[in-house]
């Protein structure tokens, strides 16, 4: 209770005033509204009761004896007014500073009914020191002072006990009439404890103050705490239970209880939880991060390693050991597909294994053999079939120096998806068309060949052209045948290199080239059986520029096959000049290496020829040595130039997909 203006009224009304603050009566319309304050407040109301029981007596007591004094002196009394005291008039306890209690004392009714005896008077005596204010407010003139009775003489009355009888005498001027009727005294307070009714001794108080308070354990339990302020902002309301918890058994000691939960109302859930412990009551509410998924995949199939790229499939793998964890279901051991180890870590040419028979079919790219197309000429049937059909030697991804990124990305989104069984109907179909672009020589063909090899496919080899040379019709018939072909023969690659020669050139207008577009695209949208299960078209161009756009959106994939690095030109010399019983030193290999620089495989091949043929070879009984790889050098060039390379690049970006 803090100072304030109202307080400073003379010193007769202090008692009214002390009794409303310290009375330890409860009124019937006190009810037990303990707020959540907590703990702070409680124990104000615990400093407010010490006032009314102990202080209030004795302060009573003396200034009951001082007013007796100064009515039986015989010089003039003086006014109550002026008989000022501080500490009375801040209603403290005889303290200077003001009390620093709360506003408004609010009722705890229930901690005062463990005062007994403070309502025991008889008849209006209930309004004693521990007189209810309702009683105290309803009397019709001040009290103690400045009544009726012309002053107390309550020393004398003391002795009447504490529990109300003592005062009753100062009050006798206040009729019956002027109270309410008293409730029954059942209805008020239980039968007090022996040594606080009326016979018991005066200031009977135990020796440990209110310690015992039996209205303490006499209090209903708390309600609950409501939820919100165990939530934290930020955090959603937990899901209502179905049931409503089970009452919370009534706290050993609720001052501590309310405390506790008002205290608490702030504290983060974690930290609440922490402090009670996994079985705290709390712990539904705390927030936890995600488990970690499963180890046996029955929960979240995120992978979180990085190597997802977020539609199933993993970056493109740092080398071919790392591929055999079958990335595409089936498991395929890359062991089975014979992969190399891409990178300058190649084997040598000369190391190179021998090449292997091809493979059997097997995967999702065997199909039965299938029935020639209606229409197709069977005369061009068997042209084809005897004289296109590749007999040559499996080639492995061995075989073809460097290019390791792009035989990975070969293996990893052409081979591997037609080798693998569809995953489940309606799954995406892998596709069926690739372009390989890049400068002659390259090894676009080379690669055709890889890709059938490591399919167990058939090989069907087309050029461009010698399908225009003999004229639209023919050309179209043999094209069809070709498609009709591989068609009988799944599962079967059919190689078209020089595409661009069934293309009109776009400077030169070559019309019968042209004509064979339109058989070209029909045949590559399935009108020959292209489209069917088992069949792979591989075309190559060294002029992607030359294919418009229905021909270049025929092919689903198209990769830039690039000139062969540094140390694929190693590879690809060393090879070649060992066929001729060359053998070069190191540093030898590494100049012409260096000399070398843009040349294809083809031209590299060339180089090695040009420089048999100058040494006189095979004529010449002596190896070749590196003065001969040098004359040759001066005849065999690179044939691409820097523009044309740019060209290929550019046109990479742009339909290409890169590797
Ligand atoms: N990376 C390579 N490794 C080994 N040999 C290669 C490589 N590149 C090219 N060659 C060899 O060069 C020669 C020409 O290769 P290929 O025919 O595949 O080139 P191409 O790109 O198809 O040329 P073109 O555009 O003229 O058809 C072949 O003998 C091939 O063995
Ligand atoms: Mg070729």
């Amino acid at each position: 209770m803090h100072w304030t203006p109202e307080h400073a009224q003379p010193l007769n009304q202090w008692p009214e005033q002390h009794l409303d603050v310290s009375s330890t009566t409860p009124s019937p319309a006190h009810k037990l509204e303990l707020p959540p304050g907590g703990r702070q407040r409680c124990h104000y109301a615990w400093a407010h009761d010490d006032i009314s029981a102990l202080t209030a007596s004795n302060l009573l007591k003396r200034y009951a004896e001082k007013y007796s004094g100064v009515l039986d002196s015989p010089y003039e009394r003086p006014t109550l007014g002026g008989y000022g005291d501080a500490a009375f008039l801040n209603g403290a306890k005889g303290d200077p500073e003001p009390w620093p209690g709360p506003e408004n004392p609010y009722p705890l009714a229930s901690l005062h009914e463990g005062l007994p005896g403070t309502k025991s008077g008889s008849g209006g005596g209930s309004g004693g020191l521990g007189g209810s204010p309702v009683l105290a407010g309803n009397l019709p003139e001040p009290l103690y002072a400045g009544n009726a009775c012309g002053g107390p003489s309550a020393a004398p009355e003391y002795a009447a006990g504490y529990g109300g009888g003592y005062l009753a005498p100062s009050y006798c001027s206040q009729t019956g009439a002027a109270l309410p009727p008293p409730p029954p005294a059942a209805l008020l307070q239980p039968p007090p404890p022996p040594g606080y009714g009326p016979s018991g001794p005066l200031y009977n108080y135990p020796a440990g103050g209110y310690a015992a308070q039996p209205g303490y354990a006499t209090l209903p339990p708390p309600p609950a705490p409501p939820p919100a302020p165990y939530l934290t902002s930020g955090l959603a309301a937990p899901t209502p239970l179905p049931a409503p918890a089970p009452p919370r058994p009534a706290p050993a000691s609720y001052g501590f209880q309310a405390a506790a939960a008002g205290a608490e109302a702030g504290v983060s859930l974690k930290r609440k939880a922490a402090d009670e412990g996994a079985e705290g009551r709390y712990r539904k509410y705390v927030y936890e991060p995600a488990k970690a998924p499963a180890a046996d995949g029955t929960s979240y199939p995120a992978a979180d390693n990085g190597e997802c790229r977020g539609n199933g499939f993993r970056s493109k793998p740092p080398g071919a050991a790392e591929e055999a964890s079958g990335k595409y279901g089936s498991g395929v051991p890359l062991k089975v597909l014979g992969s190399p180890v891409y990178g300058p870590q190649l084997e040598p040419f000369e190391k190179f294994p021998e090449r292997a028979p091809a493979l059997a079919p097997r995967g999702g790219f065997t199909v039965p053999l299938g029935e020639p197309p209606k229409g197709v000429d069977p005369g061009a049937l068997e042209l084809v079939t005897s004289k296109m059909v590749d007999c040559g030697p499996p080639v492995q991804w061995a075989d073809v120096a460097g290019q390791g990124a792009l035989k990975a990305a070969l293996e990893e989104e052409l081979v591997w998806p037609l080798l693998r069984p569809p995953a489940y109907p309606g799954s995406p179909r892998p596709p069926r068309t690739v372009l390989l672009f890049g400068p002659r020589g390259a090894g676009k063909a080379l690669l055709g060949r890889c890709l059938a090899t490591q399919l167990g496919a058939t090989l069907l080899r087309l050029r461009g052209a010698t399908l225009a040379a003999p004229g639209a019709s023919e050309g179209a018939r043999l094209l069809q045948a070709a498609f009709a072909a591989a068609r009988c023969r799944p599962p079967a690659v059919l190689l078209i290199s020089e595409l661009d020669a069934l293309l009109p050139a776009r400077d030169e207008g070559a019309a019968a080239a042209g004509v064979l577009q339109a058989p070209l695209l029909a045949c590559l949208d399935g009108g020959c059986g292209a489209g069917a299960d088992g069949v792979l078209v591989v075309g190559t161009t060294s002029r992607p520029s030359a294919l418009d756009e229905a021909t270049r959106r025929r092919f689903a994939l198209r990769f830039y096959v690039t000139l062969p690095d540094g140390p694929a030109r190693g590879q690809i010399l060393q090879r070649a000049l060992a066929q001729q019983g060359c053998a070069l030193s190191e540093r030898e290999l590494a100049a012409l290496v260096q000399g070398t620089q843009g040349f294809s495989g083809g031209e590299l091949g060339q180089l090695c020829q040009q420089a048999a043929a100058g040494a006189g070879h095979p004529g010449l009984q002596r190896p070749l040595s590196y003065k001969d790889l040098e004359a040759a050098l001066a005849k065999v060039g690179p044939r691409a130039s820097p523009k044309d390379l740019d060209l290929f690049v550019e046109w990479d970006k742009m339909y290409g997909f890169g590797h």
